[in-house]
């Protein structure tokens, strides 16, 4: 098997331009209409709004690789981080780790890559573990193979093996060199945007540099370059998108690092994957708007009980709850007798704040009345 590093030709990444051109567009408006969105929204709920997408972010980049994250933990990490540059007292430390790590991202949107910074990052993903001797902060050196595998011990299947541990200073030079010389901001060679991401997330994956959190680190440094070519941090949800179809994410990545140096077919599927991150953050900001709608409308009329069950709704974010509110749903979040929780959902259809479900059966099922945001129409 010849690995993509192993070509005559690498790093020579060859790809038609052109065949990108409309989703670099795309990106590219979709981007600013959202950025436009996000000012409209009061100050509260612009970060608000960010912590939202930074929490989805964090879950499904850890998700990816199947770690599961406390979602609690990260969103109290995000916060403190984001308005005290802090961490909160005894933070549970991968949900810590992620949060720090999307954050210092964010922050760091215009400086160049360099190697202490990407140590930094990966540190940031993998938290210092007892029991395993990774590395951290520093690139791999462990002279045995660096394969991914899937399949039970005995049987397994190798998908990718990346250059030595030897090799990964040079290449990691050649490609942070790369990466700088085609920075929007700095450099002298231009690249489009999407391209230079998917081509840097690629780049990075093949060199694979770290004994571990080299998925994580990889897609900071794509959600770093679509920062540069916009000019200020992207809001799209990387992560997110990969993580609903981690199976093509996969196949992709491997289809390319074992093919030529023709990467159309990676920047294919890795520009399709912005697109879908831009809309999923756009469908996130529109909730939040939806939400602070709903406040302005109807926050004053709420009792204590009902206030509780609607903030519960909303936690249950841009989905929704599941099967709609019910008198018995209700009893339980707000602990109340059945009486009353008749009586508040009745005062809340009266007020026009929640609608009854449409094919409820017997028992009556409700949802709350949102608002579509102003001016905004769905886009093509
Ligand atoms: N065939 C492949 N060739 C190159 N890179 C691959 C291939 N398959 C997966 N990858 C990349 O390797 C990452 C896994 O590497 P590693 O375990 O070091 O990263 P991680 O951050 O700990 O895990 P993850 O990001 O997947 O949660 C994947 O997330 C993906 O980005």
């Amino acid at each position: 098997m010849t690995w993509i590093w192993q070509q005559p030709d690498w790093p020579d990444f060859r790809y038609d331009q052109r065949a990108l051109d409309d989703r670099e567009l795309k990106f590219r408006l979709k981007s600013e209409r959202l950025a436009g969105s996000f000012d409209a929204l009061p100050m509260a709920s612009q970060e608000n709004a960010t912590i939202d997408l930074m929490l989805s972010e964090a879950i499904k980049t850890s998700a990816i690789e199947g770690e599961a994250l406390d979602r609690e933990s990260v969103r109290s990490s995000l916060l403190s981080l984001i308005t005290s540059d802090t961490l909160p007292i005894n933070s549970d430390q991968k949900a810590a780790g992620a949060a720090m790590l999307l954050v210092d991202v964010r922050k760091n949107w215009q400086i160049p890559l360099a190697h202490d910074l990407l140590g930094r990052w990966q540190s940031m993903a993998v938290p210092e573990q007892r029991y395993t001797p990774i590395l951290r902060g520093a690139y791999r050196n462990d002279l045995s193979p660096m394969q991914i595998v899937s399949g039970p011990y005995g049987h397994e299947k190798v998908h990718y093996e990346a250059p030595t541990a030897i090799q990964v200073p040079d290449e990691m030079a050649k490609f942070i060199d790369w990466y700088n010389q085609t920075s929007p901001l700095s450099g002298n060679k231009s690249i489009t945007g999407i391209a230079r991401a998917g081509i840097a997330h690629l780049w990075f994956e093949v060199i694979h540099p770290f004994d571990d959190g080299n998925g994580r680190v990889g897609r900071a440094i794509a959600d770093h370059a679509l920062s540069q070519s916009l000019g200020y941090p992207t809001s799209a949800c990387l992560a997110t998108a990969i993580e609903a179809d981690k199976k093509s994410y996969y196949l992709q990545l491997e289809k390319a690092s074992r093919g030529s140096m023709d990467v159309n077919r990676w920047l294919d599927y890795f520009a399709d994957t912005v697109i879908k991150a831009q809309d999923i953050a756009r469908a996130e900001v529109d909730f939040v708007l939806a939400k602070t709608r709903f406040y302005e409308a109807f926050g004053d009329q709420l009792n204590a009980r009902q206030a509780k069950m609607v903030s519960r709704v909303f936690a249950e974010g841009r989905k929704g709850f599941e099967g709609g509110i019910t008198t018995k749903k209700y009893e339980m979040i707000t602990k109340c007798p059945n009486r009353t929780a008749s009586r508040d959902l009745s005062d809340l259809v009266a007020k026009g704040i929640i609608t009854p479900l449409a094919g409820g059966g017997r028992t009556t099922r409700y949802e709350l009345t949102t608002f579509e945001p102003n001016g905004h129409s769905p886009e093509k």
